[in-house]
């Protein structure tokens, strides 16, 4: 379990991270989610101690992670794959974290196996795709057997079959017992990953909670109706507040009213019902809501050529 309390971090004028507290729960996927900027990175420095926040506590299994005596038994991290030493081969990189923390070196055998990485393994990392750093960075994570994973962007640079490798590690460490929290920006795979999130924006907690809460609390969620009787039906959930609104193919998209309901009034009605099927937002729709305040880089939109584009990461949109 990592728990974080008050958490905050300021760099010159800028307050990174502002008085965060969430709890990343053990048995479970946790996806820190935000947009660029939000503060994520620097929430999981701070969680695994690679910098010490001006404000607030971070609790890993109950305890001070920096004072474990086995500190990779205790939590494995993936934060920086570019840190990697260019001129160590992969193995060699791992033999050396290995020997320093008193783990024994077939473990590293394993790791290697178990990411892919055995034949790379004895190349400079210097020569590495970004792909075969992050898989390099995992393999480092996993060595200690920790029972903590703060993983950031571990998907960034894998190809698809790498990232369901990724996807489907986290679930079995998470299966295990193992508290597993991830960052990334690719919300279908969150989406498909994450049991739990924590969302960040501009170095603030947005929302935290179970991805199906989170979405249901940010979307609106319809029911989608297909009937002959489109306009009995729309009286009928008038009276109940229900409202109706055409989907592009035709169909009926109901707001204000669950499927029980529009069911129950249909058969009450005698209207025909070809189809009802309540509708859930994605997780990028529910994202998009979220943190539509707390864009501190909003591109602008090309206008076409005669049209200026504005708004960029340099230009700010920063408000
Ligand atoms: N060492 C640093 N010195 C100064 N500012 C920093 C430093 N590290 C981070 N920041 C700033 O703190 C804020 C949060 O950065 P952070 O990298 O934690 O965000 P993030 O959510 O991980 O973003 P991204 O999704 O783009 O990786 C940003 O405005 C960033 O520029």
């Amino acid at each position: 379990m990592i728990e974080v309390e008050g958490l905050t971090q300021v760099f010159g004028h800028k307050t990174a991270v502002d008085d965060v507290s969430f709890t990343v729960r053990q048995g479970a996927v946790t996806g820190l989610l935000g947009p660029n900027g939000a503060g994520k990175s620097t929430t999981m420095r701070m969680i695994v101690g690679l910098d010490r926040p001006v404000k607030g506590v971070v609790r890993v299994n109950g305890g001070d992670f920096r004072r474990a005596e086995r500190p990779l038994h205790e939590l494995g991290a993936l934060l920086d794959p570019a840190a990697l030493h260019p001129g160590r081969s992969g193995r060699a990189h791992l033999r050396a974290l290995a020997l320093t923390n008193g783990i024994p070196s077939s473990r590293v055998d394993e790791v290697l196996r178990l990411t892919g990485m055995v034949e790379p393994s004895s190349r400079r990392v210097g020569t590495y795709s970004l792909g075969m750093r992050q898989r390099l960075g995992i393999a480092g994570a996993l060595l200690g057997d920790p029972q903590v994973l703060v993983l950031d962007e571990p998907v960034n640079g894998l190809d698809p079959d790498g990232v369901h490798w990724v996807r489907e590690l986290m679930k079995s460490l998470a299966a295990m017992g193992r508290t597993v929290l991830v960052s990334s920006h690719l919300m279908s795979e969150m989406a498909l990953t994450a049991d739990h999130l924590v969302v960040m924006g501009r170095g603030r907690l947005i929302t935290q909670g179970p991805v199906t809460e989170v979405i249901a609390r940010a979307t609106q969620s319809d029911v989608l109706v297909r009937t002959p009787q489109a306009e009995e039906l729309t009286a009928a959930l008038g009276t109940i507040g229900g409202s109706t609104r055409r989907a592009p193919d035709g169909a009926l998209l109901v707001t204000n009213a669950t499927a029980e309901q529009i069911g129950r009034l249909a058969a009450s009605g005698s209207i025909v019902l070809f189809e009802l099927t309540p509708q859930q937002g994605s997780l990028e729709d529910a994202f998009l809501a979220l943190t539509k305040d707390d864009q501190e880089y909003a591109a602008g939109t090309v206008a076409g050529p005669h049209g200026p584009t504005t708004g960029s990461e340099q230009d700010g949109a920063r408000r």
